[in-house]
């Protein structure tokens, strides 16, 4: 099957430096790939890179090919981004409610009656690991709820999306070991299902979790580095 995503050569810049990259890999179908390296190495960037969605005066080059198109810099789209799904490190959550911020997104994506869309965020609610906590509540607001909880509401908004590629930013930095545990399990759940990208600052975790790593180095100003074992 060809791969979800392929990166040829990808370069970020800003104004006067190369922050990130060359860098190539690929993600294929179902496989659950490490982005490491020291902090300011470029993992958020080229997460960001991958769905199109790089800050203002940031710049982009190299092939990126998702699901066999080829996204030029500045035409990523809402199709794009409900195939490959980013949970950034720090989790927004929208105001609404628990159940409006984990429909948030499908509601775009999935023409369907509220009872399918229902059972669907339901459904990622159970598999991000949060259903225990919040069924009895899922009509409070969403800032009721902690760091941790907020963080695992946004993975089951990503999940319900049931994207190809998911694409996770230190998903288990805010959360104690319990509910690390728990996403834990989620992402080892996925392999095999969805490709997933994951940025982790701990080797034991990735180790776990990984089959396949890509090291960012710190980058310099002549010759940034990947290698991917
Ligand atoms: N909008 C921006 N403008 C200029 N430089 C930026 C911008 N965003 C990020 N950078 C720079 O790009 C480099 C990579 O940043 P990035 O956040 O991707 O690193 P990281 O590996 O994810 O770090 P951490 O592990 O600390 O989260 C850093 O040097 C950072 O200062």
């Amino acid at each position: 099957m060809d791969n979800i995503i392929t990166v040829r050569h990808l370069r970020v810049h800003s104004r006067d430096k190369t922050l990130v990259g060359p860098v190539s890999f690929s993600l294929e179908p179902g496989s659950t790939t490490g982005l490491c390296g020291p902090s300011g190495a470029g993992k958020s960037t080229v997460l960001r890179a991958l769905v199109d969605l790089l800050p203002n005066g940031l710049t982009r080059d190299g092939d990126l090919q998702v699901l066999g198109r080829t996204i030029a810099p500045g035409k990523g789209d809402a199709n794009l981004r409900a195939k490959v799904v980013l949970v950034p490190q720090t989790p927004v959550v929208f105001g609404g409610s628990i159940l409006d911020n984990a429909l948030f997104g499908l509601r775009h994506v999935l023409r369907a009656p509220r009872k399918v869309l229902r059972e669907r965020a339901e459904q990622a609610l159970h598999e991000a690991g949060l259903w225990k906590e919040v069924s009895d509540r899922l009509d409070a607001p969403a800032h009721t709820l902690s760091v941790g909880q907020r963080q695992r509401l946004c993975l089951a908004r990503a999940l319900a999306l049931e994207p190809a590629a998911l694409l996770l930013d230190e998903p288990t930095s805010a959360l104690d070991e319990q509910s690390r545990d728990t996403v834990e399990k989620t992402i080892a759940a996925l392999h095999g299902r969805r490709a997933v990208l994951l940025v982790s600052h701990d080797p034991a975790q990735v180790e776990r979790l990984c089959d396949t790593i890509i090291r960012l180095d710190q980058p310099t100003a002549t010759s940034p580095t990947v290698t991917v074992s």
